[in-house]
């Protein structure tokens, strides 16, 4: 029997130091998160980064968190219902790092008579860090724990035209009552050596500003080129002029060079460039959270109006849009009835 597992990245239990500790461990212990050996991964996280990185996440958290959870949980908990009325397939949730595991997801399926799962990773690109590490992890459960069954994986879908369609239609739905000279496509940002890491070629990938522009099968794992792709896409989509629009990265951490340009670098030289009414859309993300509503809607919106902008909005991720439910609806359906995914 066919079911699905949707995956998202996963929270702290609570905005406390005590939760978001344990909750950063797993995620920056993650190999393919911190890239480094196992003994200086070690040494960086937990010997540097959890010394003080659990307070300064928790204060973050706080300013997010809602009565219900956390945004990104709740969020993905209000899409797995709407989507269960999508379909007759049994459908769970499981979270990539903290409570709510991929195994218990599996588990939820099997319990059900599942030994055919459609795996979700919740991130319209891929990256070692968000869709591989998915993929992998419910890999490696599965072979563990539930030999007898089967996983197909959804390929990343930045460039699905449905897909498109319900981005556009979304930032076309939250620009009707706001006037912008420009808008910003920020994506969670990546250690630049993740991308050459990635590259199957292993010479495509040069970040020198044409890799991404150059037809190569290293885009099927290149997060950069999947990301300037969904500007593209989206820009011809709502038919925007391209001196109205630009792509950065954000959430970086200290050390290694991230990818470029830098959210909080690209607020202050378009405010200084005269672009005073700012709209950020944040497309690595399908549901809001601590990276989109903390550093983006509040810090964000703060940063750009000290540099002189005068007006500014965060346009909301699909979150539990209808449009978008019934788009992941089809998915299914077209799993289920012809085995096929969408492309
Ligand atoms: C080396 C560090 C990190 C990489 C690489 C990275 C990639 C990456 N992350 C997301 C999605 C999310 N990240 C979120 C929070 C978050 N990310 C990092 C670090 C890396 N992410 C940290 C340390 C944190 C925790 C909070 C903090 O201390 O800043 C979140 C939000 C989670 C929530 O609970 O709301 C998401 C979502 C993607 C898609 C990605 C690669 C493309
Ligand atoms: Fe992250
Ligand atoms: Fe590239």
């Amino acid at each position: 029997m066919k079911g699905v597992l949707l995956v998202n990245l996963g929270s702290p239990d609570s905005p406390t130091p005590k939760d978001v500790k344990p909750y950063l461990d797993e995620f920056l212990m993650d190999g393919r998160v911190i890239d480094a050996p196992k003994w200086l991964r070690t040494i960086l996280v937990r010997g540097i980064i959890l010394q003080t990185r659990p307070k300064k996440s928790a204060a973050a958290y706080q300013k997010i968190w809602w009565d219900s959870g956390s945004p990104l949980i709740v969020i993905s908990e209000r899409f797995l219902k709407k989507v269960r009325s999508q379909t007759e397939l049994p459908v769970a949730l499981g979270m990539r790092y903290g409570s709510g595991s991929i195994e218990e997801g599996l588990e939820q399926l099997r319990a059900q008579g599942v030994d055919e799962v459609l795996l979700v990773p919740l991130y319209p690109h891929y990256a070692m860090s968000s869709y591989e590490t998915v993929v992998v992890d419910a890999l490696e459960v599965q072979a563990q724990k539930f030999p007898d069954m089967q996983i197909t994986t959804l390929p990343a879908f930045y460039r699905n035209p449905g897909y498109v369609k319900v981005l556009s239609d979304s930032i076309k739905d939250h620009l009707k009552d706001f006037e912008y000279d420009h808008i910003l496509f920020s994506y969670h940002g990546i250690p630049e050596r993740h991308i050459r890491k990635s590259d199957p070629t292993r010479f495509h990938c040069k970040i020198d500003g044409k890799c991404c522009s150059t037809n190569s099968v290293a885009h099927h794992t290149c997060y950069r080129h999947q990301c300037y792709d969904t500007t593209a896409l989206i820009t011809e989509a709502l038919g925007l002029p391209e001196d109205k629009v630009s792509s950065s990265f954000q959430s970086r951490l200290a050390g290694d060079p991230w990818l470029k340009p830098y959210t909080d670098y690209e607020f202050k030289r378009l405010a200084e460039e005269g672009k005073t009414r700012l709209a950020v859309i944040t497309p690595a993300f399908v549901s809001d959270c601590l990276e989109t509503l903390e550093e983006i809607a509040m810090e964000g919106k703060e940063d750009f109006l000290e540099a002189g902008g005068t007006a500014y909005m965060h346009i909301p991720c699909l979150n539990d849009r209808d449009d978008w439910v019934a788009l992941m609806g089809q998915w299914i359906d077209q799993w289920e009835k012809t085995g096929s995914l969408p492309v």
